[in-house]
């Protein structure tokens, strides 16, 4: 991150400004500008196509080919909805891969500790569920001790109940890590669940936001949760009805 030691600031998890990228002459991210504080949980919204992976991908430092100013903390790690895992090498050889110098399979299987896979720790890939493969996806982010964890709709391949669950280790993951969390999601209701703001992205550019003042564990029948959730349907729902029409 880009800091002045003679005049302290409070750094960001993530700064944004300016930036635009655009796909065969058309911009899908224009001008947009986006700040996270350290530790907070950014959940984005919006239709699809409206540029959320790209953006994500290019927090990633996956896709470089933009123009205006991006910083984002050295340590970040990644989970995408496909858990990505490569099928020849064990879980914990997954948990480790691309990691720098020759750590120790101890360090691999603390982190499925931390994702409940510990037991796994020498399986194949082929033999773990759908929703274990996602939580070795997530180890294999927590061992990079990341300052920012960007999740790509992590949950969206899983069946209800192991969303649920899934969705309820990330919210504990980032209570217990401290790390700033940016996570792309279709689920208006998982991001009130999680967020600490709920961002909602449309042409190109940040165009609504909303702070999710509601104490930890959230309810999902509190008065309070279903208004919120309401409020960003509807956000939503006039996007889609636009979308449609297209
Ligand atoms: N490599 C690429 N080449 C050309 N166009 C691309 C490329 N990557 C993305 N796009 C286009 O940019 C737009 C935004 O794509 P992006 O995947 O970021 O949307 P999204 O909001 O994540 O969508 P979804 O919610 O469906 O995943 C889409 O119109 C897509 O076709």
């Amino acid at each position: 991150m880009a800091t002045d030691v003679h005049r302290p600031v409070i750094p960001q998890a993530v700064h944004v400004e300016g930036l635009t990228r655009s796909f065969d002459g058309r911009a899908v991210i224009d001008d947009l500008r986006l700040d996270v504080r350290p530790g907070e949980f950014v959940a984005l919204l919006g239709r699809s196509g409206c540029g959320k992976s790209t953006l994500l991908r290019i927090l990633a430092g996956l896709d470089r080919d933009i123009e205006g100013t991006v910083l984002v903390p050295r340590r970040k790690a990644v989970a995408f909805q496909a858990p990505r895992l490569m099928p020849w090498k064990k879980v914990w050889r997954n948990v480790l891969l691309g990691l720098p110098g020759k750590p120790e399979r101890a360090v691999a299987e603390q982190a499925l500790d931390e994702v409940g896979l510990g037991h796994r720790s020498a399986a194949w890939p082929k033999t773990l569920s759908g929703g274990e493969a996602q939580r070795a996806s997530l180890a294999r982010a927590l061992v990079r001790e990341p300052d920012l964890l960007l999740l790509d709709e992590p949950f969206g391949a899983l069946d209800a109940l192991t969303r649920i669950k899934a969705q309820r280790l990330v919210g504990e993951l980032w209570q217990r890590r401290g790390c700033a969390v940016l996570l792309v999601t279709h689920d208006v209701e998982e991001a009130v669940l999680l967020a600490d703001r709920v961002l909602v992205m449309d042409g190109g550019v940040i165009a609504h936001e909303q702070r999710i003042d509601l104490d930890r564990p959230r309810d999902i029948t509190d008065p309070r949760f279903a208004a919120l959730r309401a409020g960003l349907l509807e956000r939503l729902g006039v996007e889609a009805t636009a979308a449609e029409a297209a």
